[in-house]
């Protein structure tokens, strides 16, 4: 009998694929074009942050990412995939602005419910391991029991993202996970999305409208008026600008970007 020494070799791993990788990427939603030929990439295994003006179309961005968004046009690969593709759905957890979650059901119930359908026929023990671990990755253990809608709106969004962290997703996108809480949660949850990426490996695309939120990020996309002002690290990007902080970054870059604009206009 010959062993597969003999054999062919076999296929070379693929190289790693950016976590996201967008090209000539345009959404058109309604009657207006809300993201207009956007090129960037998101490494894997860090925090990149989406950073930008209520309006500016963070969550766009998300939902393209995620496959839920309508006429996308361009590139848009996530995880080596087409944005969108079945196989994605286990790889990546999402939470979106407003927490979704059954007011009827606890907070146990709801996890319960959700990784029986992300991971089918595993055991019960195997279960109620997982929905334990992201129980407390959220600090809500001593609340399982509790109705979800007798939760506060911090502590709903926490359970909305406790469901996104059920199955070790390759991927998480966040959108605005922060907002509502107080100081002492939110730095709790940035030390968790921290050790996430760290421990697990796993990819965290974080949106928010509040500046100091950048610091605590690995990379930065800076978005203004459906566009990417910067793509870059928050050291980078106070360097170039001669900035202290993310924030005068940013504003330096939309006066660079509206006085670049008007003297197109004029010389045209
Ligand atoms: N259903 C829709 N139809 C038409 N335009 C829409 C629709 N939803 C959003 N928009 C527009 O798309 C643009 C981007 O919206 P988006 O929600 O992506 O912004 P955002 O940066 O996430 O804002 P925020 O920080 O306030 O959540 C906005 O100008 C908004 O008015």
């Amino acid at each position: 009998m010959m062993n597969n020494a003999s054999g062919p070799p076999t296929d070379p791993p693929a190289p790693r694929t950016p976590a996201v990788r967008a090209e000539g990427l345009t959404v058109v939603r309604g009657p207006r074009t809300v993201l207009r030929s956007l090129e960037f990439t998101v490494p894997r295994g860090q925090i990149t942050g989406l950073l930008g003006p209520s309006g500016c179309g963070k969550s766009t961005l998300m939902r393209s990412i995620v496959g839920t968004q309508a006429k996308v046009t361009g590139t848009l690969e996530v995880l080596g995939r087409p944005a969108g593709h079945p196989t994605l759905r286990t790889r990546i957890g999402y939470v979106t602005q407003a927490p979704s979650v059954y007011d009827d059901l606890t907070v146990r119930q709801n996890l319960d419910y959700f990784t029986a359908i992300l991971t089918p026929g595993r055991s019960t023990s195997d279960r109620r391991q997982e929905v334990d671990r992201v129980l407390a990755d959220v600090d809500l253990t001593s609340h399982a029991d509790a109705l979800a809608g007798n939760l506060s709106g911090g502590q709903r969004s926490r359970v909305s993202l406790a469901v996104a962290l059920l199955g070790t997703p390759e991927l998480l996108v966040l959108d605005e996970p922060t907002v509502g809480l107080d100081p002492v949660l939110r730095r709790d949850l940035w030390t968790l999305f921290h050790s996430i990426a760290a421990d697990r490996g796993a990819t965290l695309l974080i949106s928010s409208h509040v500046m100091d939120e950048a610091e605590r990020c690995h990379r930065l996309l800076l978005m203004r008026e459906g566009e990417i002002l910067a793509d870059d690290t928050p050291d980078a990007l106070r360097t170039r600008t001669g900035s202290e902080t993310v924030e005068a970054a940013f504003l330096h870059l939309v006066d660079e970007a509206t006085a670049a604009a008007r003297e197109k206009e004029t010389t045209r």
